[in-house]
């Protein structure tokens, strides 16, 4: 690209060759002017080298702010605020993408709602303790991750060594793109990839905790996104919440298979066009009780 090496990974073996096996070589940033200019007072951990100041930064993180225990302090709040806590942008991308997907796909809707009210119905809110029993739910995020990640290309990585990968000599400083987007959606891994089929994890059992190199939203190794706990669990409490109070419809005017599914252009896969619904209250369910 220009005058920089970079490759662009795009098999489950590759990108597990970069993201396991040379881990520790490929666990740097580049740090090229547009990555520079995106880094706020040069201390971010996202687009830092590697080196004692990520090191730090990432300790901090993972302890002070995204430890289970911190994230579990900040639920009694979520539940009380409805909803819309899910403070980030790919947090926010992943509801957006599962409510597009959910009103296209009617069938997984009532199967995702039903499991909500059921589970919810007696203590006629959404809690913690209930998210566990949601394992519909819990496939239709995993669906959502496959389809639609919010990162495609992860963040970029360079190689700190020269190293080999599949047979390749990569040079040290190489800039690496990881195309998880590619990969996931690709025949050789999926049946039938293009389809949102949420069933389809009752039977296979691949996750996106960064072994299964296939299926790569937040990536894997020592650079694997550190947010991704507090960001399931805002994901899982927001689509309950939006399933349980209210039932949706499309404007008239839209017909679910004709929904504009296409991606804006940047580094974060948001849909282009925005999502109109209309919710309808349901609960408390006025006309079963
Ligand atoms: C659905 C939501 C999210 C997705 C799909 C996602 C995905 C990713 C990906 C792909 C990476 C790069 C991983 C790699 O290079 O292997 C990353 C890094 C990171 N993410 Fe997330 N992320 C999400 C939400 C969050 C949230 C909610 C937080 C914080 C509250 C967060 C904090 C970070 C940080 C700090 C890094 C940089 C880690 C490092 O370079 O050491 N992420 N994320």
């Amino acid at each position: 690209m220009g005058e920089l090496l970079v490759i662009v990974v795009s098999s489950r073996e590759a990108a597990e060759e970069v993201l396991k096996t040379h881990d520790a070589i490929f666990c740097s940033r580049p740090q090229m002017e547009t990555i520079r200019s995106v880094r706020r007072r040069g201390s971010d951990i996202a687009f830092a080298p590697y080196g004692n100041e990520w090191r730090q930064l990432r300790k901090i993180c993972i302890l002070e702010l995204l430890s289970r225990k911190r994230v579990q302090s900040f639920r009694a709040i979520q539940e009380e605020e409805d909803l819309l806590v899910a403070g980030t942008d790919t947090v926010l991308t992943i509801i957006d993408w599962a409510m597009a997907e959910l009103m296209r796909n009617p069938l997984v809707m009532s199967r995702a709602q039903s499991e909500v009210r059921r589970v919810f119905v007696e203590q006629m809110k959404v809690t913690e303790e209930g998210l566990k029993k949601l394992s519909y739910l819990h496939w239709v995020i995993k669906e959502t991750l496959r389809l639609h990640a919010p990162g495609p290309l992860l963040i970029p990585r360079e190689s700190q060594e020269t190293c080999r990968v599949m047979g390749y000599d990569v040079p040290k400083g190489t800039i690496v793109l990881v195309n998880a987007w590619a990969i996931s959606r690709d025949p050789e891994y999926w049946d039938e990839p293009e389809t949102f089929k949420p069933e389809r994890f009752e039977s296979d059992t691949r996750d996106f905790r960064g072994h299964d190199f296939e299926f790569t939203p937040f990536g894997a190794g020592r650079r694997m996104c550190p947010g991704m706990s507090f960001a399931l669990a805002s994901v899982e409490l927001a689509l309950a919440n939006l399933l349980f109070h209210f039932d949706w419809n499309l404007p008239d005017v839209v017909d679910a298979n004709e929904l504009d599914m296409a991606k804006a252009m940047g580094f974060m896969c948001r849909r282009k066009a925005e999502l109109w619904l209309k919710p309808i209250v349901r609960v408390p369910f006025a006309s079963e009780n």
